[in-house]
């Protein structure tokens, strides 16, 4: 969090240049090594970090921000060297730390108002953006009532205004979702969006829940253990596999029927969620008639026939040291790492 306004950096960082970039950087807490010998670039928009809970995602950001030294390693944001210039990128980063950490007898407009004074903004300067950032984030007039009686999603809105209020260039979001019952995260997924593309700030955001970064992120960096497993475009990992989702009306034995029928007639399919997943016929085979016509000859009604993507999971079941088992449920956790000796 700071103060200054974003022109510090515009010298220091041209169209093209990295975001973040980190060169070897290594976290060696003893017992455990958090992160390892990591190079990563990160553009402008939104980016992804995902990964299981101890992946070394806080420490990473931690590490960016100059609140923890790495073992080794260096790291340049909007620019700004790590090690010697962290004052510099406090000013020009946001923050939304991952764990609850707001005053409970405090309203929200009082707290925002104050780290923006913290972060350097004249006093009516604070108040005006505090009551915009808490506009955009959503708290109405529950940001003048002590942030105590606030509900998981409020007070993830709250840290939210905070990282934004000193009109930060780069946000860094530790599992802002974390918590967070399926609306209130799609609404926070929709905010997340919106301070990248419409805000045009730089967002990194953390989670280990892979469905959710998919439908956000431009990029996507998957982290595994301290190391960089993948880093690449969103639409990247989700290339199409050939295979088709669809659904018919009604309820799960309708599904179950047009399962038993397209199976009869020589497609290898299966219930996936209220859809149904069918792998990739042979080339020619004229699946979309044969789709068509079997739900006709059920008398069911055909909601949609789309191509199937590649979820982000199966990263994870493509690394070389795993045998694990890709798992159907989009947001399913990330698999956990081995922690080093
Ligand atoms: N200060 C610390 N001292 C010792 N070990 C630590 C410290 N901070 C983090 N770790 C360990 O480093 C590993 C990476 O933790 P980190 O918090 O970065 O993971 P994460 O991907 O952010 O997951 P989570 O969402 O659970 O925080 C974990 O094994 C954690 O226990």
């Amino acid at each position: 969090m700071g103060g200054e306004p974003a022109s510090e950096a515009h010298h220091v960082i041209s169209a093209g240049s990295p975001i973040v970039q980190t060169q070897s950087l290594t976290m060696d807490f003893g017992r455990v090594v958090a992160l390892l010998d990591l190079d990563v670039r990160i553009g402008g928009g939104v980016t992804g970090l995902v990964g299981a809970n101890g992946a070394g995602k806080s420490t990473l950001i931690k590490i960016l921000l100059g609140l923890l030294k790495p073992t080794s390693g260096t790291a340049t944001v909007l620019g700004f060297d790590i090690a010697s210039e962290s004052a510099q990128i406090r000013r020009l980063v946001g923050y939304m730390p991952e764990h609850d950490c707001l005053p409970p007898d405090v309203s929200a407009s009082d707290f925002v108002v104050h780290l923006g004074r913290m972060s350097g903004l004249p006093a009516a300067v604070a108040r005006e953006r505090a009551a915009d950032v808490l506009r955009h984030v959503g708290l109405a007039e529950e940001r003048y009532r002590p942030m105590g009686g606030y509900s998981t999603g409020m007070k993830q809105r709250a840290k939210l205004a905070q990282a934004l209020v000193h009109d930060p260039r780069l946000v860094f979001l530790d599992e802002p979702t974390n918590g967070l019952d399926p609306a209130a995260r799609d609404d926070m997924l929709r905010l997340v969006r919106r301070i990248g593309h419409d805000f045009g700030i730089a967002v990194v955001v953390t989670s280990h829940l892979l469905g959710e970064l998919e439908r956000v992120s431009d990029h996507v960096i998957v982290l595994d253990g301290g190391r960089l497993l993948r880093a690449s475009a969103t639409s990247e990992f989700l290339e199409g596999t050939g295979g088709l989702l669809i659904e018919v009306l009604g309820g799960l034995e309708d599904r179950d029927a047009m399962v038993g029928a397209l199976s009869a007639a020589g497609l290898t399919c299966q219930p996936r969620g209220a859809m149904i997943g069918l792998d990739p016929a042979p080339q020619g085979f004229p699946v979309h008639d044969l789709i068509r016509d079997t739900a006709a000859s059920l008398d069911l009604g055909l909601v949609r026939i789309q191509a199937d993507h590649r979820r982000l999971e199966d990263v994870f079941a493509d690394r070389p040291d795993t045998g694990s088992d890709p798992s159907d449920a989009r947001d399913q956790p990330a698999p956990r790492h081995q922690e080093q000796p």
